[in-house]
């Protein structure tokens, strides 16, 4: 039975919330991607079924998914009207990306799926989002009722729970090798053209309200998830786009062989040091300690380049807040400033996807670090776009 709506079906949604769902065998997924068809063909053509091929030092495990039941592209509206009205469907998870939660298209989408609820069942449903944000579900929120019909922004504020998030499991896109390495592993006979690449460890941090029940996802349901939101974001996400930018002038083309380069990790640690100044969250060292061997997980050909994307809407979430709490602690620290410097320096030279690039790439490259800054234009962005010292040194650090 289908009792949870997805949209965003990628590797990441794969390895983490069907897996979650696959604890419940009564629970099914109807998951959709935003516009392709790739995927869902492949998966339908297997009966929804897949592998996750878990890499560890222990060496690759192998595990079947089945909790998706449904995977259509997000071009079949009438499905997705169909599937979001359905009253035994109590969740909509979602994987849009970071910059998804500014895409008229996407906020659109959502709204389309809500509105057909609304004169459907009419049932409540939680809405989850899954994106590395702060605050995740009330970012969702403002954005659909910023820009939703009065009489449907009415209904969703009495019907619709939004839960915030904080999500973890790194999953890089699958590679050639990597299928070729699942066929190997297989039984004889059994073939998966769509397994998904990812590691041993999994979190899941929910806080809000599930109006229309709880799945029995296997996960930690708190009252407030901002402390593992800046842990996670800050500590994981925050170093990765630290190795992103920096990475590549140093010859590094995935995270393992990043935080081997002795510079490079040294950058991190100071970053780490930054962030713990300001994060509140116990355990530091333990977590520290686990990021550093699963960053370094040879198995886990995490491409700098697919994590580079779009740093316009992750460098406000992952980077900004600490450098402008050292900056008010008279600080200028080197992580920090070289995660700054090595963005700076992919705007301006580098291959840069990014919703934003029509204004960041020509700030990057004629204005520097301060129209870098300027442009992006979030509180924490204009404050430091002021701080001459700060610009000074990222520009003059900018490789
Ligand atoms: N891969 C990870 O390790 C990981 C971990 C934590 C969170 N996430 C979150 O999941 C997201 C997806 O990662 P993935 O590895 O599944 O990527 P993927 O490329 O495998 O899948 C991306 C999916 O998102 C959809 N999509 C892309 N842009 C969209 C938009 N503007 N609006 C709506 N849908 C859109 C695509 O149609 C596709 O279905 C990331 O951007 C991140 O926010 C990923
Ligand atoms: O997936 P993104 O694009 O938000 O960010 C890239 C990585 O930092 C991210 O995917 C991490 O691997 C993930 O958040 C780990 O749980």
């Amino acid at each position: 039975m289908i009792t949870a709506v997805h949209l965003g079906l990628g590797a990441f949604h794969r390895a983490h919330q069907a897996a979650y769902t696959a604890a419940d065998p009564e629970a099914g997924i109807a998951a959709y991607t935003f516009r392709s068809t790739a995927l869902p063909e492949a998966l339908t053509a297997q009966g929804g079924r897949y592998h996750l091929l878990i890499r560890s030092d222990d060496g690759p495990e192998l595990r079947e998914i089945a909790s998706i039941v449904r995977a259509r592209p997000g071009t079949d509206l009438e499905s997705w009207r169909r599937d979001l009205s359905s009253g035994s469907v109590s969740v909509l998870t979602l994987t849009i990306t970071e910059a998804g939660y500014a895409d008229p298209a996407t906020i659109g989408r959502v709204l389309d799926g809500l509105a057909a609820r609304r004169t459907g069942s009419g049932a409540p449903i939680a809405l989850v989002p899954c994106d590395n944000l702060p605050g995740n579900g009330s970012v969702l929120r403002d954005a659909l009722l910023r820009v939703a019909e009065p009489g449907l922004g009415a209904w969703i504020d009495e019907h619709v729970g939004f839960v915030d998030t904080v999500v973890d499991r790194i999953t890089p896109a699958t590679t050639a090798d990597d299928l070729t390495e699942v066929a190997r592993l297989l039984p004889r006979g059994v073939r998966d053209d769509v397994p998904v690449v990812t590691e041993p460890f999994s979190e899941w941090v929910l806080a809000g309200e599930f109006p229309h029940g709880r799945p029995a996802w296997p996960a930690r349901f708190v009252d407030d998830a901002a402390p593992y939101a800046r842990r996670k974001l800050w500590f994981l996400n925050g170093a990765h786009s630290l190795l992103a930018y920096v990475g590549p002038s140093r010859g590094a083309a995935t995270v393992d062989e990043a935080v081997r380069d002795p510079e490079v990790a040294r950058l991190m640690e100071s970053w780490w040091d930054a962030a713990a100044r300001h994060a509140r969250v116990d355990c530091l060292d333990d977590y520290r300690g686990a990021l550093r061997t699963r960053f370094a997980q040879r198995g886990i050909r995490h491409r700098l380049a697919q994590i580079a994307r779009d740093g316009s809407a992750k460098i406000p979430a992952r980077i900004l807040p600490v450098l402008a709490l050292e900056r008010a602690a008279g600080r200028l620290p080197d992580g920090a400033v070289g995660a700054l410097a090595g963005w700076v320096a992919h705007l301006r030279a580098g291959e840069v996807h990014d919703p934003r690039a029509a204004d960041l790439v020509p700030a990057a490259r004629s204005g520097g670090a301060r129209a870098v800054l300027g442009a992006l234009g979030s509180p924490d962005a204009i404050a430091l776009a002021g701080d001459d010292e700060l610009v000074r040194t990222v520009d003059a650090s900018a490789p």
